[in-house]
Order: C-alpha cells, then structure tokens, then sequence
C-alpha cells in the first residue's frame, strides 16, 4: 500500500488483432503488465519495494533505472503520507532526471478511517507538479488509470514527434480520475 513501485516500458509495435484501436486493453503476467494505448502495446515491467524502503541502498539500486515511479501513501495512515516529501527528495537525487512521477493516496475506500484528505494529497501533488488521484487497490478504483496514464506518456515519450499531437499526463488523469463518494471527504 505504502512505498514506491516503478516502471520500465517497451514498446512492442502493433496491437494484436483482438485489441481495438483507442481502447486500452490489458495483460497482466507476474509482474509484468501490456497496456496496448492507440495500437501500441507497452510493456511495463513493474516492481514493488515490498517493505524493503528501509534498505535505502537496495531502493536506490531499484528506482535509479525506472522511467516511471508511482509514489504510494495511504489515507488512513499519516506517517505514510508524511514520508511522500523524503521519497521525493530522495528521487531528485537518484532517480532519472526525466522520470515519470504519479502520486497515489491508497485505500480510498476506508473512508471511515480516512485521516488524510483529498486536497492534502492534490496541495503536495501540485507543489511537485505530479499527477494525484486516491486508489483502491480493493474496489479497483483508478488503479487501471494509473497504469494507463503511465503507458501513454512513455509512450508519447518515445515516438514523440515535433508536429504530432501533445500528450499531458496531469490534464490526462484529472479528464479521467474517479473522486471516492462525497461522504468519504473529511
Ligand atoms: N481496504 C483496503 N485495504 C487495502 C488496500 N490496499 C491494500 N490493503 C490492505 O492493506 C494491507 C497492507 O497491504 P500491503 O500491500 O502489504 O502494504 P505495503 O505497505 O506495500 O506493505 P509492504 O509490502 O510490506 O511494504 C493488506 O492487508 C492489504 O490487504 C485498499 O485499497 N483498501
């Protein structure tokens, strides 16, 4: 729930026949993931620091190569959220000067438990200039989105072109994002 999970993408060329154009399908095996985004199949490679974040050095070697990183706190544990700054300083220093940053406020549907509010979470995102939306990895709320949003801009990232269309992945998430019922807002 808590931590930081990263992604490296390859781009595999066309979409196999059975995944219609502009519709985003998935494969996920192990810990690999293939979001097909307008016909390309992006292959994430997906890893999780799975309680290792106090092992500093062995977080390092992870997030130094990834071109994505999701940052992830949960709502009804304030520490975690605390901990988004120090994850953040920690990524300026090691992690690839362009790298692709979400932030994720987990457990969104606990809102009786809910310590941490919604616009907590957007004042940080908007400080860093990073993407937000709240998660469920229980319900499966924008838990999808934030895999597609990453696939589409490592994506337009690698075939971008001077005079193609522009891609902005903030306006992306926030166009799609799903907000947890009114009554779970503080
Ligand atoms: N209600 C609810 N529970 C969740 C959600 N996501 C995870 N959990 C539960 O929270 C607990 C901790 O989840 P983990 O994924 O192990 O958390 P973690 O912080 O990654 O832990 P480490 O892998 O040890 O770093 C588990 O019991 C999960 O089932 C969620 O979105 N909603």
């Amino acid at each position: 729930v808590t931590g930081m999970s990263g992604a490296a993408a390859t781009l595999d060329g066309e979409a196999p026949e059975h995944s219609p154009p502009c519709s985003p399908s998935y494969d996920v095996t192990g810990k690999n993931k293939v979001v097909t985004v307008d016909g390309v199949r992006v292959k994430l490679q997906i890893w999780d620091t799975a309680g290792q974040e106090r092992f500093r050095s062995v977080t390092h070697a992870y997030y130094r190569d990834a071109q994505a990183l999701l940052l992830l706190y949960d709502i009804t544990n304030k520490s975690s959220f605390d901990n988004i700054r120090a994850w953040l300083t920690e990524i300026h220093e090691y992690a690839q000067r362009d790298v692709v940053i979400m932030l994720l406020g987990n457990k969104a549907d606990v809102s009786s438990e809910r310590v941490i509010r919604s616009e907590d979470g957007e004042t940080l995102a908007r400080e860093y200039g990073v993407p937000f939306m709240e998660t469920s990895a229980k319900t499966g709320m924008n838990v999808e989105l934030a895999f597609l949003a990453i696939a589409k801009e490592l994506k337009y990232r690698a075939l971008w072109q001077p005079d193609g269309p522009s891609f902005q992945i903030r306006d992306f998430v926030e166009s799609q994002k799903k907000r947890p019922s009114c009554c779970s807002v503080l």
